[in-house]
């Protein structure tokens, strides 16, 4: 982490709480936009949306070197980037396809007050996560808005969903493959916590498969709220 994050982590905190684990798996519904782009809707989870083929695999590409290029993960020790306020431009590219993405479909993946705000977005992290590496279960911090973005690169991985409110038998896990965008808004965002864990057998399974863990790297987008809380 290099200074700057350091010094935001300590002013805003870890969004980190914990994790409550269990074993459960949605049926998902794959939703044709007309376009080259699918929808699925999560339908245990209100406002959970993804979509499996957000980037090409050129976008991909395009996409991990200009993250790569910033020389934030030079030294092995750092993980984890942030920035507030203005993003760097490729951030930007991606923050204007989530909004274009968004709007040309006719489904509600977010809703309408949060997809026309502006800017949609102004903070990032990029996490990079090591074979074994992930997150714990967490509700990302109320000083952020509603309406936040995920798109992975690399390694897919299984992110667990569970209640805030727990019931063991509710987790609900989805597939994060490369080139993946999930949007989480309302419920999705306050009454649900999201973990990813890499580290205990049994998690990272999916269709009966264990993952080939290799390096992940994740772009979270969330937007300041501007009631400071
Ligand atoms: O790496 C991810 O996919 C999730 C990151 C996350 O939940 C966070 O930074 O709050
Ligand atoms: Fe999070």
């Amino acid at each position: 982490m290099d200074d700057e994050a350091a010094h935001l982590k300590a002013a805003f905190g870890d969004s980190s709480d914990g994790e409550d684990i269990g074993a459960d798996r949605q049926e998902k519904e794959s939703l044709g936009t007309g376009d080259s782009t699918a929808w699925e809707q999560v339908k245990e989870i209100n406002g959970l949306w993804l979509c499996r083929n957000f980037l090409s695999i050129a976008q991909q590409s395009d996409l991990l070197s200009a993250i790569l290029d910033e020389g934030w993960f030079v030294e092995e020790c750092n993980n984890q980037a942030m920035r507030f306020g203005d993003l760097p431009s490729w951030a930007m590219e991606l923050s204007h396809l989530i909004h274009e993405t968004v709007e040309s479909v006719d489904l509600s993946v977010l809703p309408a007050d949060l997809l026309w705000r502006d800017p949609l977005f102004d903070q990032l992290i990029v996490n990079l996560y090591q074979p074994g590496e992930g997150i714990s279960a967490h509700v990302d911090l109320l000083r952020f808005e509603d309406g936040i973005a995920i798109v992975s690169l690399e390694s897919p991985c299984v992110m667990r969903f569970s209640p805030v409110e727990a019931d063991e038998d509710q987790d609900v896990d989805v597939l994060l493959s490369p080139g993946s965008l999930i949007l989480m808004s309302g419920e999705a965002r306050y009454r649900w916590k999201h973990e990813i864990n890499r580290k205990q057998k049994g998690f990272q399974v999916w269709e009966g498969e264990e993952i080939d863990q290799k390096r992940r790297i994740s772009i979270t987008l969330r937007k300041l709220s501007i009631l400071r809380v």
